[in-house]
């Protein structure tokens, strides 16, 4: 299934009539922009177009009141005064005689969206408008949004799919109240929003976007706020919040759809946001919501003002909605303070309400909401970070690299005698083997697993390794008679001087794994039932699920909270998932693991399995091709003394792996 792209030229056609410093920045050609990139990469030509609409009354009042409604009607015959006078009684927004149309337009697009994701027409999508939506509220404009898109979507969804949980993420870099007000009470819609807020001292200056409004009466903690206290947040700390706050808490909610509020003024250029997370974050940011709802995304345009980072940002979440591999984020080296005090204040004030973040620290001694007057500290802090070191219209930043798709996506090294599954490709070619490397296979391992065919299984496996490190083919599956003995090989016989990096992924119990290297060549992370002794080394991180890995909840919770952040911050060029043969694993979460996995080393994930594990060869294959994968359903709340056992680890580990940080 493909990608949706709404876009209405119709929507360009207004803009700001007066002086009015506050609202300058929203332009026609922030749409103009967005589109034109998406045309010239060739985007555009790979979604499915969809066109744009009116939402009709009856959906606005899903929303709004009537008395608005009614109010906004009038503007398309009002005089330049009496729209002067009009937008008088709202804030930091103008109208103009064609807004209210364009305003019916952005909101109908995103119900177009919907339909078009809900009926399976497409699988996921995205909405280029304006005027944008998530500051709007029942009865009043406000931040240049006129209607609440978002908002008159996710009740629109509701009412007309009777879907029963909507999740919103909104990375906007300004906090969408009006969505917030929408939903605080409702707990079929979680609201999850990061905004510049500098202890309120940020618009829109609300005392509720704090971390502490976590939503009311049955909507409590279905509300959740992180604000950033300062300005300059990297890729880094964008990426602690989404695995140490937001996917905890969306996979436990497993959501029917995910609608995004897709602002880009959080990207390095913006003059609102000031921040310094590259376009190229949001790639990652859209792939690690893509598998909740069974990838039913629809992204609706926000803000972004930079019109260089909006475009790149516009089509780096377009690529990855249409499943192009993923760029490698480089140099992640942890959050920055600010964003570990606010990650912990979110994780403290919503422990109560998720069984995932149920083991999350206190908040921390320096209380940093608004009751907090600025101290010295952050005064000193603050001039530390000097104006040239913060990002403004100024900076510049690197061009965003490629994302090739490789000419075949997943290979199948496979003995004669088993299918290859639908959508593979089969690898029977092999490079002879060097005499000595058969020698050293052999000795290596007297066990039958190398015998005439396994030989021929080994040189195609590392056929297969050579073809994924020059992006001839994206990833694969091999079948062996012995995984363990087949990693070894893998692990140690890794001459290729293009993989630096290696990052092992275990399911189940270990068997030898003595083989790990300290010099950082192999990160080993074992997820199995074994009581693991000591952590040996930097590079080998074993993470022990009491009931083993048929814990669905568990297991989830090590990959989002400690594998995901190791992975970022290792940045490997290859990715090896072993599955142990009897390691229990559940198939949805085999498929949501092989899913999240393809965040790193741009797609490149061998997937070794046992050969009398063909069963599930199936779903592997699904996985490996980009399908999403099925939600977790009914995760049970995980074993204590696991949920005890990871934030342990993590505040052992953190030492090494800044990206695991929670606590400050
Ligand atoms: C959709 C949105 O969230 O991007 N709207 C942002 C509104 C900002 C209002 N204040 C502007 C002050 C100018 N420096
Ligand atoms: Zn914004």
């Amino acid at each position: 299934m493909g990608t949706a792209l709404l876009y209405d030229e119709e929507m360009t056609k207004y803009k700001l009539l007066w002086v009015d410093p506050a609202c300058k920045i929203e332009v026609p050609e922030r749409l103009i922009v967005s589109y034109e990139a998406l045309v010239r990469s060739g985007l555009s030509d790979r979604c499915i177009s969809i066109p744009a609409r009116e939402a009709s009354d009856s959906e606005i009042l899903l929303v709004h009141s009537e008395l608005y409604l009614e109010a906004v009607k009038k503007t398309p015959y009002m005089t330049l005064e009496d729209l002067k006078e009009f937008t008088l009684q709202f804030g930091d927004v103008y109208f103009h005689p064609n807004i209210y149309h364009c305003a019916k337009l952005a909101s109908g697009s995103a119900l177009q969206l919907v339909d078009s994701v809900m009926t399976g027409k497409v699988r996921n999508g995205i909405a280029l408008v304006r005027p944008p939506g998530h500051h709007s509220m029942h009865g009043a404009a406000n931040g240049f949004c006129v209607f609440n898109n978002v908002a008159i979507a996710a009740r629109y969804a509701k009412q007309k799919y009777g879907v029963k949980r909507v999740l919103i993420v909104d990375w906007d870099i300004h906090h969408g109240q009006g969505v917030q007000y929408c939903f605080e009470d409702d707990p079929s819609v979680l609201y999850f929003s990061w905004h510049r807020y500098e202890h309120q001292n940020f618009w829109p200056n609300l005392r509720e976007s704090d971390y502490d409004s976590v939503g009311k009466e049955s909507g409590a903690g279905f509300n959740i706020n992180v604000p950033w206290n300062n300005v300059g947040m990297e890729n880094s700390d964008y990426l602690s919040v989404f695995c140490h706050v937001l996917l905890p808490v969306a996979y436990e909610f497993c959501p029917d759809l995910v609608l995004v509020c897709a602002g880009f003024d959080s990207a390095i250029g913006d003059p609102e946001g000031e921040m310094c997370a590259t376009p190229d974050i949001f790639a990652h940011l859209t792939h690690l919501l893509m598998n909740l709802a069974g990838g039913k995304l629809c992204a609706v345009l926000e803000g972004g003002y930079n019109l260089t980072s909006l475009a790149q940002s516009v089509c780096q979440t377009v690529q990855t909605l249409l499943g192009d591999p993923l760029p490698q984020l480089a140099n992640l080296r942890g959050p920055c303070k600010s964003a570990i005090e606010s990650l912990q204040c979110a994780r403290s004030a919503h422990r109560r309400y998720w069984s995932f973040l149920k083991h999350a620290a206190d908040p921390p001694m320096t209380d940093i909401s608004t009751k907090h007057v600025k101290s010295a500290m952050e005064e000193e802090e603050k001039t530390e970070m000097a104006e040239e070191e913060r990002c403004t219209e100024g900076k510049v930043w690197p061009e965003p690299p490629e994302r090739l798709c490789p000419p075949v996506c997943s290979a199948s090294v496979l003995p004669d005698d088993v299918a290859c599954p639908d959508g593979l490709k089969r690898l029977s070619s092999s490079k002879d083997l060097e005499p000595l490397l058969v020698s050293k296979l052999k000795n290596r391992f007297r066990t039958a697993a190398v015998d005439g065919d396994g030989v021929t299984t080994f040189s195609r496996l590392y056929t297969l390794i050579e073809k994924l490190v020059v992006n001839e083919i994206r990833n694969g599956l091999v079948l062996v008679p012995d995984v363990a003995a087949a990693m070894m090989c893998v692990v140690q016989d890794l001459t290729s001087d293009l993989v630096k990096r290696v990052l092992v992924v275990c399911v189940g119990k270990e068997k030898e794994l003595d083989y790990i290297t300290t010099d950082g060549k192999v990160l080993v992370v074992q997820i199995s039932s074994e009581d693991s002794e000591e952590q040996r080394s930097k590079y080998y991180i074993p993470v022990c699920l009491k009931k083993g890995c048929s814990d669905t909840s568990g297991f989830i919770q090590a990959v989002l909270g400690l594998l995901l952040p190791l992975g970022y911050e290792y940045n490997p060029d290859l990715v090896l998932l072993v599955r142990m043969p009897g390691s229990g694993v559940v198939d949805s979460m085999w498929q949501q693991l092989i899913g999240l996995l393809q965040g790193f080393a741009k797609g490149h994930t061998l997937v070794l399995m046992q050969v009398n594990e063909k069963a599930c060869m199936g779903s592997t294959a699904s996985a490996l091709l980009g399908h999403p994968a099925p939600p977790l359903q009914d995760l049970q709340t995980p074993f204590p003394e696991d949920g005890d056992a990871l934030e342990r680890l993590r505040e052992r580990l953190q030492a090494d792996w800044k990206m695991l940080q929670t606590t400050s």
